[in-house]
Order: C-alpha cells, then structure tokens, then sequence
C-alpha cells in the first residue's frame, strides 16, 4: 500500500503542554482510518499538522510525500472539515460551495447539488443564520464533494440529528466506494462509524495506541463472562484489558491470539462475545489511564 501521508516522530508543544507526543504513523492512500480518542487526546492537533495548520515542535510530517505548510500543491488535495470552521459574514450556502468549488480541482458540482437537496439546505441562506446542524451539513457537503485525495472529518456531525448523520454515513460509504480516496474521521460516535472504517489509529494523550486494521482489530479481543474463578482462570497468562463484576460474576475484555481462543473460552465454561470497536476502544484508553495513574 502506497502512503498518502506520513508522520515521523512528530511531537507538538503548547506552552507547557504536549499535544502531540512522538507519534509516528501513516495514513495509507485509499483507505478510510477512524482517528479516534479521548477529549484532548490530540486528534484535532494530528489533523492541524497535517493540514499544514501548524508546523511541529519537532518531526517530519509528509502529505504525498511533501512537506505540507504553505505549500499550495499539496493544500488543493488535502479538504480538512472541522467542527468550528467560520465562514465570510456575508456567505451564504452558495457562496460557500462556489468559493469550493474554486478551491478544489476534483470538485463535483453534481454530488453537491445531490447532498444540498437531501439534507434539504437553503442554498440563499446565510450561513451564519443556520442552525448548528444545518452548519454541520454543509461542512459535510464540501467535504464528500470536493472529491480531495485527502479528506479530514474532524467530528463533522455536532448538532446532526440521527436521521442526517446516517445520511452522511451513507453518502460518504456510496462516495467513497465511487471515486476511493484517503478520509480521515474523527468521532467520538465509534459504535455509529465502526463498520465504516477500514483502519483505527487511537491516540491517548498524544500517543499512539494503536495502529491497525480494523479487521484484524475486530478479532483481537474477546469479551468473556462467568464465574469469577473460572474468568481467572481463563484470564491467567493472557493481557486483561478490562474487567468488572459483580458478586461471584465477572465480565473481562481479553486480548486473544485467534478463534481457538473463543472455543478455550467456551470449554471453560464461560460466554465468550465478540468485542466491539467501541469496547476496545474504551478498554484500551482505560488501561492507559490506569497505567498513568500508577506511574504518577
Ligand atoms: N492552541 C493551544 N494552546 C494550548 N494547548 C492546546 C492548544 N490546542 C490544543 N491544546 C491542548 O492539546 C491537547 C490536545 O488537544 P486536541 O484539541 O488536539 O485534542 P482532541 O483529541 O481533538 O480533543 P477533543 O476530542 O476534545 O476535541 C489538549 O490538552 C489541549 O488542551
């Protein structure tokens, strides 16, 4: 698989505080990674980076291969959505997909025509007089229609209700299935997008946790549960990502090597169920922050 971009021991510094920590990851070309992670994990900062928003404290960040701060070539095939983007006072939602459409050289003027119409958009409305969730939309518009190598989606759905962020979801799958491309989700929705994506990179304060292919991801763990002792016993010699109970009755979430490991569970008299990309999520960011605690 070719890299669409590529981090390399990239750290970011705020005054005092480290946002980004080393991480040294790649996005592969055509393929859609969930960046996922807890509030101020330092996604939206790995997005900034590279988008060229920021230069980094220290690393290299390349995007096709090139450096992307104020280096317009590789801007016109990066289109970062966020959450907070403002617009012109004056801008109405035609005057955003116009400015676009100008913007991006892939830019197709009919999926934006499509996504206005389905998610029902005043295209003479100002957009500073739309709702939060009409906002949101039209951030998804530009997004899915500028058609651009490298898409970000950082939390792109505030303020989306349930009907219109399966909208996305749909668009974004029949879209990408159409015309493959690099896109990058950020959410915090994991059980919502977990089958859309193909990659997860999870950070945690500003590390990487994880870096995998979700498929292999899926198989990776196993939640099991039973009697305390037999869970024990199951559990002994094996990597707990977490565990509760209550009374003699313990649920765990395990890492696990393959499908023999459901059948062991199975024989030793416990119910093994498949982890979702959610639990795993969740386990994993638990057991660093039980780790950080021990280490404070
Ligand atoms: N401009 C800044 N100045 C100082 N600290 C910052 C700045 N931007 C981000 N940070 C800090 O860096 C860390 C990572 O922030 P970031 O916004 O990247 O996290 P995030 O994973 O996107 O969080 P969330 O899911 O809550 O949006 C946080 O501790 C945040 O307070």
């Amino acid at each position: 698989m070719t890299a669409a971009a590529t981090l390399d021991d990239v750290t970011m510094r705020f005054r005092g505080q480290t946002a980004v920590d080393g991480v040294t990851a790649t996005l592969q070309e055509d393929c859609i990674t969930g960046l996922l992670g807890r509030n101020g994990a330092g996604k939206t900062t790995l997005m900034q980076l590279l988008t060229g928003h920021r230069v980094p404290t220290s690393g290299r960040v390349r995007v096709f291969g090139a450096d992307p701060y104020e280096n317009d070539a590789a801007l016109s095939r990066i289109c970062f959505v966020k959450e907070s983007q403002r617009y012109p006072d004056h801008f109405r939602v035609c005057d955003v997909l116009s400015s676009a459409a100008m913007l991006f050289p892939g830019w197709d003027d009919d999926v934006a025509r499509d996504l206005v119409a389905e998610f029902d958009l005043p295209r003479r409305r100002a957009v500073k007089k739309l709702s939060r969730g009409m906002t949101s939309m039209v951030g998804i518009v530009v997004g899915l229609a500028s058609r651009a190598p490298l898409t970000f989606f950082d939390e792109p759905y505030l303020g989306l209700d349930a009907v219109a962020r399966q909208q996305f979801y749909d668009r974004l799958i029949a879209d990408y299935a159409e015309q493959p491309r690099t896109i990058v989700l950020s959410t915090h929705l994991i059980e919502e997008i977990g089958d859309l994506l193909e990659h997860v990179l999870l950070i945690d304060h500003g590390r990487v946790l994880l870096d995998e292919d979700a498929e292999t991801l899926r198989g990776r763990a196993l939640t099991v549960s039973g009697p305390t002792a037999a869970v024990a016993g199951f559990t002994a010699g094996r990597r707990v990502l977490h565990s509760d109970g209550i009374g003699a009755f313990t649920r765990a979430v395990v890492e696990v090597a393959g499908p023999a490991d459901h059948a062991a569970a199975a024989s030793a008299g416990l119910t093994p169920e498949p982890t979702s990309l959610q639990q795993l999520v969740v386990a994993m960011s638990r057991t660093t922050d039980t780790l950080q605690e021990v280490s404070r």
